[in-house]
């Protein structure tokens, strides 16, 4: 049995890396333990507050941010923290080496609906601040609370996962996740369609021709609606998941935010053999500019983001 500390020192000489993830594997335990509790609690509503981006807070929202602001507080590795819930970047140890960037809770729409939610988190080096390709990524990963609380974690070698046992470790059960070559799902909000431009539609619509088709073979679609269980799906047994720039997110430039939602999901898919874009560019590549930042999103499956990816170059 492999916990995550041994496969830290296995992975990596940097101990203040080691001690950047195993703070955000900690984060992860407890806003798992909070979650289960929150129906009985009462938590699983609004926060009566907004974030940066004018979205309405959930109590969950907040209370998760405060759990790995605590773990990352405690941690001298870490100078900067961002986070969805904060409006600007937060300064933690000056002394720290580390930037951590997180999605404290996603997919939290869901809440109510005891449907997998997730935190995301990349780590950076404090190098100039946390504007930085995701090319520069230390590591990255996230934790989803379903059924089963899994930790999916990359450095720069394969992408681990680890499940919380009920002692509290975190015990490997995937060594080297595969995203498999293909698929036959797909991941995207259709009732956007009238948004989308026209790769998008051109991709969609050969996949739901099916096996008659151009595509030449019957798809499925799924949809969670939370960003960490559609890619924890499209890792476990491939897929592709598409949150493109369409005609309504296009002022915003998407609906998922570079530095702690797309760069972090990358790289873990990267490190799975899949692929990722914005549609014309990797997203690792996009050179950000504001720490909130949005890009479009399309990962998963090496050859259907390929498909994408030619339906881009087409139109
Ligand atoms: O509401 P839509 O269009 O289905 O969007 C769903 C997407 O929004 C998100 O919920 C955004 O994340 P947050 O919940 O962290 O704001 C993603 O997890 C998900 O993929
Ligand atoms: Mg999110
Ligand atoms: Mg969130």
């Amino acid at each position: 049995m492999t916990d995550l500390a041994q496969w830290l020192s296995a992975q990596t000489d940097d101990a203040d890396l080691g001690k950047a993830i195993l703070s955000m594997a900690a984060a992860g335990a407890e806003i798992a333990a909070v979650l289960r509790e929150a129906p009985i609690a009462g938590q699983t509503g609004l926060a009566g507050s907004d974030n940066v981006q004018g979205e309405a807070q959930k109590a969950l929202d907040v209370i998760s941010n405060d759990i790995v602001l605590n773990h990352l507080e405690a941690n001298a590795a870490i100078s900067i923290l961002v986070s969805e819930e904060l409006d600007e970047a937060v300064e933690l140890s000056s002394q720290g080496r580390l930037i951590v960037a997180t999605d404290p809770l996603d997919g939290s729409s869901n809440l109510d609906l005891n449907v997998t939610v997730g935190t995301i988190f990349s780590v950076l080096a404090n190098a100039g601040g946390p504007l930085q390709k995701g090319r520069a990524q230390l590591a990255a990963g996230y934790v989803a609370y379903g059924p089963a609380t899994s930790l999916v974690v990359r450095i720069e070698g394969p992408t681990s996962i680890f499940n919380l046992s009920d002692r509290g470790e975190w015990v490997q059960t995937v060594a080297d996740a595969k995203v498999p070559a293909a698929s036959g799902e797909f991941a995207i909000n259709t009732a956007r369609e009238r948004f989308w431009d026209a790769a998008t539609t051109g991709y969609v619509r050969e996949n739901i021709a099916g096996e008659t088709g151009p595509a030449g073979k019957r798809y499925n679609m799924r949809w969670v609606g939370s960003m960490v269980a559609d890619v924890h799906r499209i890792l476990m047994r491939g897929g592709v998941f598409l949150y493109p720039l369409d005609s309504e997110t296009v002022t915003k430039g998407g609906r998922l935010r570079l530095l702690y939602e797309a760069n972090p999901m990358a790289w873990l898919v990267q490190g799975a053999g899949g692929r990722s874009t914005t549609g014309t560019q990797d997203i690792l590549e996009v050179e950000p500019v504001d720490i909130h930042q949005r890009v479009p999103v399309i990962l998963g499956s090496a050859d259907e983001v390929k498909r994408v990816e030619e339906w881009y170059e087409r139109e």
